[in-house]
């Protein structure tokens, strides 16, 4: 694409004298990867700087480069006020405005996203749909698994994704849009068709100053619903009516809002609701009609989880049958409630469960079906929101027999100063204190006993440990497997 035309994107921005004609043959953000043809654009970080960057990315090749203030070489620089959005939208233009024709579907909230998501697939791959998923475990196009960094990528990848998922004829994408991500307008120019809300409670507070401050993040991906190419046929915003924040986000959006619940008044309804051990079941009550459901999530964060998924899926026509067939299908998701079955007498769930929230909901699901001693091994990741740590280590006092704290991800953190974080104010005789969590995880396998389970919180999915910025393999089933045969040794 030639420069020129792809500056039209940018509003107020213009190319220098002489330079419309140089051909772009891709965008890069990192300097590394720039080559010749590359537009580079300078992006300010949280680590280093872009902008300090470019005298390499024009070494590599760069045909032109965006900033935000002149710089000293001799490629084209483009000014623009803010480089990242410029980057969303010039990887929007880049990209032939993938989103445009595709139907996006974005599902916003602190605990459920990844959850909703699958469970959407399961719909629309039923409803004879390709799908496309972006988020917290990988991005996947149609059977293709890619790795993903973040959970919401930057709005270069994220628009490179899309344009794949065009060229693979997807028909809808299903994505997570993390709060930082509408934060940092990495979503920019995404033109999402519906926008599901799970719901909000403490987290990430070491980025956004207050939960007032998370909420905006999260209400943007409703104010901001149908505001891109004016009105393209109908937009549905997915809300838990049963969250406090409900009325704040109704109020957020100027498109159709369909309303789930359990408790309030909603289009979308649970009734007669079942919970067991082994199973989830209950009554659909959609505007469609009713169905029954029998479904193998086991707690009733997941019954929110479905009633999001179902409202999305009423919004874009798909018949309550499919609904219902999907959501009796689905065996689980990777990491989420996964149960451990090396042929023990006890349980061993890993689970994501990673925010004071999550983490009571599924110890007081697991406590309720609990025959013996609930166990939990907890921790909290390092570099991330601190107050969540006492929080999160009250809840696994409160609510287990025995907890036992240990490592998450560390991260640049001291995994000691993190278990300390935790341990404020708790009475040291009322929980175990072991850094190392495979040892954490093969104490807790030493002491179960008979009908007792153990909850591993915190990574479920991951497959590794970040121990200051290095990864090192690390999966919570594979020790808790690895324990459980070295007991029966
Ligand atoms: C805090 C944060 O969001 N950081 C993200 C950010 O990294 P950063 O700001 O540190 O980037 P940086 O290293 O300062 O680099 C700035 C610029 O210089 C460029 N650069 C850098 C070095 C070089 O040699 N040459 C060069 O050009 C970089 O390519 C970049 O464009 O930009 C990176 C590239 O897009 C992201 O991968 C990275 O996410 C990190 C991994 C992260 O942990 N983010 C978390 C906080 C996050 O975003 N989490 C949310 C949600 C989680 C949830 O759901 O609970 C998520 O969506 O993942
Ligand atoms: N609707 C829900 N409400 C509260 N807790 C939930 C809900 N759904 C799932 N959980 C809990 O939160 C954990 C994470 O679920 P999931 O991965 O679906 O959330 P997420 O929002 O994608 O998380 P992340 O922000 O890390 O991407 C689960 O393992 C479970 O313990
Ligand atoms: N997306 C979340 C994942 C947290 C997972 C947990 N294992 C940790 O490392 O804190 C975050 O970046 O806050
Ligand atoms: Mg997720």
């Amino acid at each position: 694409m030639k420069l020129g035309k792809l500056i039209e994107s940018l509003p107020f921005s213009k190319c220098p004298e002489g330079s419309e004609q140089i051909e772009i043959e891709t965008i890069e953000m990192d300097s590394r990867a720039a080559r010749s043809g590359a537009l580079f654009v300078c992006v300010k970080g949280f680590t280093v700087d872009g902008h300090d960057f470019a005298s390499q990315a024009e070494e590599k090749g760069a045909a032109a480069i965006i900033a935000e203030r002149p710089l000293d070489v001799s490629v084209p620089v483009i000014i623009v006020s803010d480089t990242t959005q410029a980057l969303a939208e010039l990887s929007n233009c880049f990209y032939g405005e993938p989103t445009r024709n595709m139907n996006l579907i974005g599902v916003t909230g602190t605990n459920g996203k990844t959850t909703v998501t699958y469970l959407l697939e399961q719909i629309f791959n039923r409803f004879n749909q390709k799908t496309g998923i972006i988020g917290t475990i990988q991005m996947k196009i149609g059977d293709e698994t890619i790795p993903s960094e973040n959970t919401t990528p930057d709005a270069l990848l994220l628009q490179k994704t899309f344009h794949k998922m065009q060229d693979a004829h997807v028909d809808t994408a299903i994505m997570e849009v993390s709060s930082h991500a509408l934060d940092l307008g990495r979503v920019h120019g995404c033109d999402f068709d519906v926008a599901i809300f799970t719901n909000l409670s403490q987290d990430h507070l070491d980025y956004h100053k207050d939960m007032d401050e998370y909420l905006h993040a999260k209400s943007l991906l409703f104010s901001r619903l149908g505001n891109i190419y004016g009105n393209t046929g109908r937009k549905f915003a997915i809300l838990n009516a049963d969250d406090k924040h409900f009325d704040y986000l109704k109020r957020s959006t100027a498109q159709h809002i369909l309303a789930y619940g359990i408790e309030n008044d909603a289009d979308i309804k649970a009734e007669n609701v079942e919970l067991a051990v082994t199973h989830t079941a209950f009554k659909l009550v959609t505007p469609l009609g009713e169905t029954e459901i029998y479904s193998h999530l086991i707690g009733m964060f997941n019954i929110y989880n479905m009633l999001a998924a179902a409202g999305a899926a009423i919004a874009k026509g798909v018949p309550l049958n499919i609904i219902k067939e999907a959501f009796e299908a689905i065996p689980g998701v990777d990491g989420r409630f996964e149960a451990v079955r090396e042929g023990q007498d006890f349980a061993v769930i890993v689970d994501y469960a990673h925010t004071p929230d999550s983490l009571e909901n599924v110890l007081l699901t697991i406590k309720e079906f609990a025959k013996g001693k609930v166990y939990v091994v907890v921790g909290c990741g390092g570099d991330r929101d601190r107050s969540k740590r006492p929080l999160m280590a009250g809840i696994a006092v409160k609510h287990a027999d025995q907890a036992i704290l240990t490592s998450d991800n560390p991260r640049t953190e001291d995994p000691d100063r993190i278990l300390d974080d935790m341990a404020e104010g708790l009475d040291p005789a009322v929980y175990t204190r072991i850094t190392d969590r495979k040892e954490a995880i093969e104490h807790a396998v030493n002491l179960a006993e008979p009908n007792d389970i153990i909850l591993i919180a915190g990574k479920g999915h991951e497959t590794y440990q970040i121990i200051g910025h290095t990864k090192i393999d690390f999966d919570d089933r594979v020790a808790a497997r690895e324990a459980i045969r070295r007991k029966g040794e």
